[in-house]
């Protein structure tokens, strides 16, 4: 929609248009700085920041209430984020029922299809792989996010399409953030559209947390 034909377009409700325009520019740089860092780690640093979080995530998930049967979103990564794979298909093979994001529909809430090890993926929105529209379309219970960005009340700052945001709107599951530690920002000037998450996890464990709804 009109998001999609000017990246800078946005729907004031109320806020000052040219604050808005300024706030969309200011993220593109940081989401091309902060891609810049990730990449600066190269694939070994990159490597030991995904096993170190991999290392949280199990208790993180567990406190918060995972358990057999529950849906859980992870993410295929692209660019850089942090590779948990090898997590997902621990969860799959303890009883979770994992799912991966997709963007069917360009400007709209993401779906979930089910995924497991044997999975074929697909070739989606912007390359990413997922499941095929024949895999289970689910609703998660958990949702891990990949960040470029971070801040201490939980918002993220993500590659700029909004499809977690358009998502958390209609859905309410617990949200993980997943984030490099040096990935910290003093703020992402938040915006009407902007849902923060539930908790951000890096390299260094458990972030920073909102309280539980
Ligand atoms: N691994 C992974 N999977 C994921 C996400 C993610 O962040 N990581 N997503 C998390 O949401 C969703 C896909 N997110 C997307 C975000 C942006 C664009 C995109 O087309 N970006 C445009 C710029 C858009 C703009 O600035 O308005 C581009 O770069 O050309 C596509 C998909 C679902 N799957
Ligand atoms: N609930 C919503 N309804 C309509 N538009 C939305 C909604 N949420 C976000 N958007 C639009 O999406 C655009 C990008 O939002 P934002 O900068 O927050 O992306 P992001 O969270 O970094 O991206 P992503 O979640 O895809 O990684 C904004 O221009 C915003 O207007």
């Amino acid at each position: 929609m009109a998001a999609e034909v000017d990246p800078l377009f946005f729907d004031p409700l109320g806020v000052d248009p040219g604050q808005a325009r300024d706030v969309a520019r200011w993220r593109r740089a940081e989401r091309v700085r902060l891609a810049g860092l990730r990449e600066g780690l190269g694939k070994a640093g990159r490597a030991q920041v995904s096993d170190r979080i991999a290392g949280h995530l199990g208790r993180v998930l567990a406190t918060r209430g995972l358990r057999r049967g529950c849906v859980l979103s992870g993410y295929w990564p692209i660019k850089g984020e942090p590779d948990l794979r090898p997590t997902l298909t621990d969860l799959h093979c303890a009883g979770v029922t994992v799912a991966l994001p997709v963007v069917e529909t360009r400007a709209a809430p993401l779906v979930f299809r089910s995924w497991t090890p044997e999975t074929k993926l697909v070739r989606g929105d912007w390359k990413i792989p997922v499941p095929s529209p024949a895999a289970d379309r689910l609703v998660p219970d958990f949702v891990l996010a990949p960040c470029l960005g971070w801040t201490d009340d939980c918002y993220r700052l993500g590659w700029g399409g909004g499809y977690f945001d358009r998502t958390l709107a209609g859905l309410t599951p617990r949200t993980i953030g997943i984030a490099l530690s040096a990935a910290r920002l003093p703020t992402i000037f938040p915006q009407p559209h902007d849902i923060p998450l539930d908790l951000i996890l890096t390299e260094d464990g458990v972030a920073t947390t909102r309280p539980h709804k």
